[in-house]
């Protein structure tokens, strides 16, 4: 294995019940790579995400991170491992407040006396906030009370000020605005300048794909069916692959 790629999954496949999520997917993330998947509904790009941060289980097939067997037993472990994510159903806590959530299960805590540093967490998350232009004016506020974009931009931030030097944030800009969106694809620009953090995006937009990533997989009904860097493809190319399986689909269907 080359030294620079981080994370590979070989011959991943997972099924539920009758339905075939994943077939012998493969996929490799080098260091400091951003990694744009992209693919129609239901093509396998939430079920990826959900195995690499350890929320489902391969049926069959091996994952490696940084050279070493990568069998996540949960989201913690993952994120123990180094591996943190953004997926579609956010995972916030209704009941919690923005910035709890902001700091769930990595609570700041004073010692040697145990308490929460509650002051310290605000702040943070509010400068998190600030930094993909979100305002939420009471972060002591239930999440369950929020807007979806707003939800959105607090799961987005908790994970990209994780410790985690690979990121998956699955449709990252859905439920945002224009602007909000846009700050977050600076983000991720400044992220990926610094080279320490991998990121997979799930994008829908080719044109973010193009401007945000280093290179480009499309996955088509549970396999990888194209990779190849952002310099050498464009929005033609990428349409006409689409355009391609779907007739092929509808083509398989009748
Ligand atoms: N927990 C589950 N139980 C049953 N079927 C599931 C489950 N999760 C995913 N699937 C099915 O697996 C297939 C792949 O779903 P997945 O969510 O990975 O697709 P996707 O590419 O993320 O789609 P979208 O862009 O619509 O989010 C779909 O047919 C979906 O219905």
């Amino acid at each position: 294995m080359p030294d620079d790629v981080v994370l590979q999954v070989e011959h991943v496949t997972k099924s539920f019940g009758p339905v075939v999520a994943l077939r012998d997917l493969n996929l490799t993330l080098r260091k400091g790579e951003v990694l744009g998947l992209l693919g129609d509904n239901g093509a396998g790009k939430s079920t990826l995400m959900k195995i690499l941060c350890g929320f489902e289980k391969p049926d069959t097939g091996t994952m490696t991170l940084r050279g070493e067997p990568y069998e996540p037993k949960s989201v913690d472990h993952a994120r123990s491992l180094g591996i943190d994510a953004v997926y579609q159903d956010l995972a916030l806590i209704d009941e919690l407040s923005v910035f709890q959530n902001m700091f769930l299960r990595r609570e700041h805590v004073h010692r040697p006396i145990p308490f929460l540093k509650n002051r310290e967490m605000r702040t943070q998350t509010r400068t998190a906030l600030d930094e993909i232009g979100i305002n939420i004016p009471n972060l002591n506020a239930p999440v369950a009370k929020l807007s979806g974009g707003q939800r959105q931009a607090i799961a987005v931030a908790r994970t990209v000020h994780s410790a985690a030097d690979i990121l998956l944030l699955d449709e990252p800009l859905a439920a945002m605005g224009a602007k909000e969106g846009a700050r977050i694809l600076d983000l991720i620009q400044r992220l990926k300048d610094s080279g320490e953090v991998a990121m997979i995006l799930v994008l829908h937009n080719y044109v973010h794909v193009l401007a945000s990533c280093d290179r480009v997989n499309l996955i088509q009904d549970g396999v990888i069916a194209f990779d190849k860097p952002t310099a050498e493809t464009s929005i033609e190319e990428l349409t006409e692959l689409v355009v391609s399986e779907y007739r092929r689909a509808r083509m398989a269907a009748s």
